[in-house]
């Protein structure tokens, strides 16, 4: 080894999942544990990592460039948020009466509003507006110990307005040392000139929206409401067939509130993800276990809208061996923050999930719902050095403690970008910025 550009000691315990893949069923609970222990880094790689007596020993002739120590904190892998909403215009809190007072979700976007709202918002908003604003909340992921966002579209509707949010979502990506992982979703609701002619309006998305997304590389993914009063299990597949031609992977918001059969689609077209799935049934896990699709569970969600029944994570984990992953679906409607440590709470309280489970369900499954397992969500070499820096003793800790943010620090990429809370100015070698 001739050179370390960033040295990592004082690591009172070093917490990961092991390897690259998906960890399944039992695996979710075994996470590697190091105390006092050191990780170095080169090129915004991990070079090495264990017991800093180890690690030292193996680095006595190489000359290191920057050494920080941690002073004791609890290191893990960058969290890793797989399921966000994140740039849209405007904010819904007008609403929070109306659903006090019982009126259902899915009533109020049967009214026009909900998902519409945001729609109505996001288009008024110029792309500056929407930059500015994603920024902010990207700013509090950050701060919270997330070093890579999934963001969706669907609150533009049009071709032109769901293009405008994905270029924001890519100019945040080319600007912010978070990665952002862009997933195009134009059947998130049915626009108003199409009521009453979802076919033609599912026509408008695989005719024209998805050959120019994939055109202009704006996402790696494509998403749909697959709901009662949205958009259908025949609507639904056929979109997500015609992103597979256009080489974009499925998602599927599946069975959130009514068992519509999302989760046994998600299993039929080999989706690598299902999300939500408080309705799904049996036989929806059995096809998405058999396939390998990734259940992408949204804790804060249901919290939010203040249900009582909640995605069965222990039956996922213990009796269909699913890989879990939890994600904050920050929204301005169902799902209004953007902390995935409160979301990790509600995954230990709501879910009934370890702390170790909960930890894998954030960093390498998540890496993999988003298909980043072989670089980002474990400490392992050769991965992408993408560390949080937590202010906590153990990973129980985390959600025991609640409702305060417990990150100290953060490296992206093998540079530090958050410390002391604080964010570090523009380390990230991307530039700052807007257009
Ligand atoms: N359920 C559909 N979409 C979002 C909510 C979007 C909104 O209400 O604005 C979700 O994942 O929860
Ligand atoms: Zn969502």
């Amino acid at each position: 080894m001739e050179r370390i550009d960033l040295l990592v000691t004082g690591i009172g315990r070093l917490v990961s999942p092991p390897g690259n893949v998906p960890r399944c069923g039992q695996q979710m609970k075994q996470v590697d544990v190091i105390t006092e222990a050191a990780v170095a880094i080169r090129e915004g790689r991990i070079v090495a990592f264990g017991a800093a007596r180890d690690v030292m020993s193996l680095l006595a002739s190489v000359e290191i460039v920057e050494i920080i120590d941690v002073g004791g904190r609890m290191v893990t892998p960058g969290l890793v948020d797989p399921h966000t909403h994140l740039v849209h215009g405007g904010s819904r809190e007008h609403e929070l009466a109306l659903k006090r007072s019982g009126v259902s979700y899915l009533d109020i976007l049967a009214q026009g509003g909900g998902i519409l709202n945001t729609v109505q918002s996001t288009h008024a908003a110029s792309e500056q507006e929407l930059y500015d604003k994603a920024h902010r909340s990207l700013n509090e992921m950050l701060l919270n110990g997330v070093t890579t966002v999934e963001a969706k579209s669907g609150y533009g509707l049009t071709l032109e307005d769901e293009l405008k949010q994905l270029r924001v979502a890519k100019h945040l990506n080319d600007t912010n040392p978070v990665e952002i992982v862009s997933t195009f979703m134009g059947a998130h609701a049915v626009p108003p000139a199409y009521k009453g002619r979802t076919e033609e309006y599912v026509d408008l998305i695989v005719n024209d929206m998805i050959p120019m997304v994939a055109e202009e590389e704006l996402a790696e993914f494509c998403d749909v409401f697959c709901e009662q009063g949205v958009f259908t299990i025949e609507q639904t597949r056929r979109i997500l067939l015609k992103g597979l031609e256009y080489g974009l992977l499925p998602k599927i918001h599946a069975d959130e509130i009514e068992p519509l059969g999302g989760a046994e689609l998600a299993g039929e077209i080999g989706a690598i993800s299902a999300e939500h799935l408080l309705a799904a049934t049996d036989k929806g896990f059995a096809a998405m276990a058999e396939q390998g699709v990734i259940p992408v569970l949204l804790p804060g969600t249901s919290f939010n809208l203040g249900l009582t029944k909640h995605a069965r994570a222990r039956d996922m984990i213990d009796a269909f061996e699913l890989p879990v992953a939890i994600a904050t679906d920050y929204n301005p409607g169902s799902c209004p923050t953007e902390s995935i440590q409160l979301v990790m709470m509600l995954a230990s309280l709501n879910l009934k999930m370890t702390p170790e489970e909960i930890l894998t369900a954030c960093t390498i499954n998540a890496a993999n719902a988003l298909g980043r397992g072989q670089h980002i969500g474990s400490i392992a070499v050769g991965k992408r050095a993408d560390l949080t820096i937590f202010d906590a003793p153990n990973l129980a800790y985390l959600p025991y403690h609640f409702g305060i943010n417990h990150t100290f620090g953060v490296i992206k990429n093998g540079k530090v970008i958050v410390w002391d809370r604080t964010i570090m100015p523009k380390e990230s070698g991307k530039e700052e910025g807007a257009r």
